[in-house]
């Protein structure tokens, strides 16, 4: 965001009016519709605490008649001020929907139309509130618990990171490996005027040069590719998969790790997604199907019957274990103001327990995966170093472990711990 860049200009000159006259036009006809469309999803988020994509999801969909340019502002505009809304409420000079708007508009670079609406909005005076903060935690707009905590796990490298995970995110495909090669896949959606570059390191990633929607593309319904995330598509690889192997995905979900570990085996050998969640499981059958995937098989846990049933069964197992989220904030921003201290405690106490059971399921001379989409040490490698110590981890080392931040890959904040079993 270009954060407040250029609040000084803000009072429009007749040249200036000219120079944004399409842009306000622009605005004149958000004003009925798109403008409320963003208060309406606001209002559903922080109001009855609903997810920030479902919201948009939902709005989007009961209004098939905006144009593509009001989808896409509405869908960002919400993102950002879902992102920024404790600056914008601190900076805005009240908290009607008008004034919220305006302010996030102002601390965008732009300008304001000459609306009654905007009225009584003063642009210097909102500058020379930002000018004088100087409280990181409403800098940063997060939560001053979360500021705190931050900076207790990571130290120094906190102001960085929370910096870095309120950029937004780029999109990022996994070329689906089992239809189509990266080169192919880049050329053929370059036809479509998609154009996307590829990065060291991330052999399966194509990143998009510029925001778009790929779901309506053709090759996304063939099973071309998949949307994730470059530093979620480290944690298959980390598997050490190889064709043939028996692999247990315990903490599956829709399927997006399962999928691209069916990928890395060439379609030989047995993924087992498995999940608390059936609904999330279904998910991961028709994205296996849209994707050619025909070895992935799919069971619910029930309890720890379902585990102990499945001891020393899996070559390989990956835990990617429910977590705070606090690396994919560039994604999901609503996550700041939904988290709290005890729900932390919560899903810290989900992971251990996690830990302290499911890795029965590795066969003797297997390997396991943890892996978290946190960037705190609490939900990693204190719970890695908890378990290593623990009678559940003493047939258990670590191989590597890596701890990835949002601040020097530039992608979503993970964590991924590989173990071997004696
Ligand atoms: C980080 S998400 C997994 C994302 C998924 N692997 C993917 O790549 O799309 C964590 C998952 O753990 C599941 N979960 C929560 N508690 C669990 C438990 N006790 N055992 C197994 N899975 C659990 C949640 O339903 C959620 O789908």
């Amino acid at each position: 965001m270009p954060f407040l860049g250029s609040l000084k200009n803000l009072i429009l000159t007749d040249s200036e009016r000219k120079t944004t006259f399409v842009q306000n036009l622009f605005l004149m006809k958000l004003h009925n519709n798109t403008i409320r469309g963003v208060h309406t999803a606001l209002a559903a988020i922080f109001e009855e605490g609903q997810y920030a994509d479902k919201v948009i999801e939902r709005t989007l969909k009961s209004n098939p008649k905006w144009g593509a340019r009001d989808r896409s502002f509405i869908a960002e505009t919400t993102y950002e001020m879902v992102r920024w809304w404790r600056l914008i409420n601190y900076l805005s000079p009240s908290k009607e929907p008008y004034d919220l708007f305006a302010t996030y508009w102002l601390m965008q670079g732009h300008s304001l139309p000459p609306w009654e609406e905007f009225s009584k909005i003063n642009p210097d005076k909102i500058q020379e509130k930002y000018e004088k903060l100087d409280d990181p935690a409403k800098l940063e707009s997060v939560p001053d618990w979360l500021f705190e905590l931050g900076k207790k796990e990571l130290g120094d490298k906190w102001e960085a990171e929370i910096h870095s995970l309120n950029q937004e995110a780029q999109v990022v495909l996994r070329v689906n490996t089992l239809k189509i090669t990266r080169e192919q896949l880049k050329n053929r959606l370059a036809e479509d005027n998609i154009h996307t570059h590829i990065i060291k390191g991330y052999p399966d990633a194509l990143i998009l040069d510029e925001r778009t929607n790929v779901f309506r593309n053709p090759a996304f319904k063939e099973g071309m590719f998949e949307v994730q995330d470059a530093s979620s598509q480290l944690v298959a690889q980390a598997l050490a998969v190889e064709p043939g192997m028996r692999v247990i995905d315990a903490c599956a979900g829709a399927g997006g790790k399962s999928l691209h570990i069916a990928a890395l085996m060439q379609n030989k050998g047995k993924v087992l997604s498995m999940d608390v969640e059936e609904w999330k499981l279904q998910q991961t059958k028709l994205r296996a199907r849209r994707d050619g995937v025909a070895i992935i098989e799919r069971k619910v846990i029930e309890g720890s019957k379902t585990i102990k049933r499945m001891k020393e069964t899996a070559d390989r197992l990956l835990l990617d274990v429910p977590c705070s989220g606090l690396g994919v904030l560039r994604r999901n921003p609503d996550t700041k103001w939904k988290l709290s201290e005890e729900s932390i405690e919560k899903v810290r106490q989900t992971q251990q327990e996690i830990l302290q059971s499911y890795p029965s399921m590795v066969k003797p001379g297997g390997q396991m995966v943890y892996a978290t989409c946190s960037i705190l040490p609490s939900e990693n490698q204190d719970q890695i170093a908890k378990f290593l110590e623990s009678e559940a981890g003493k047939d258990f080392t670590l191989i590597e472990d890596q701890k990835v931040l949002a601040q020097e890959s530039g992608f979503d904040g993970f964590y991924i711990a590989r173990l071997q079993k004696k």
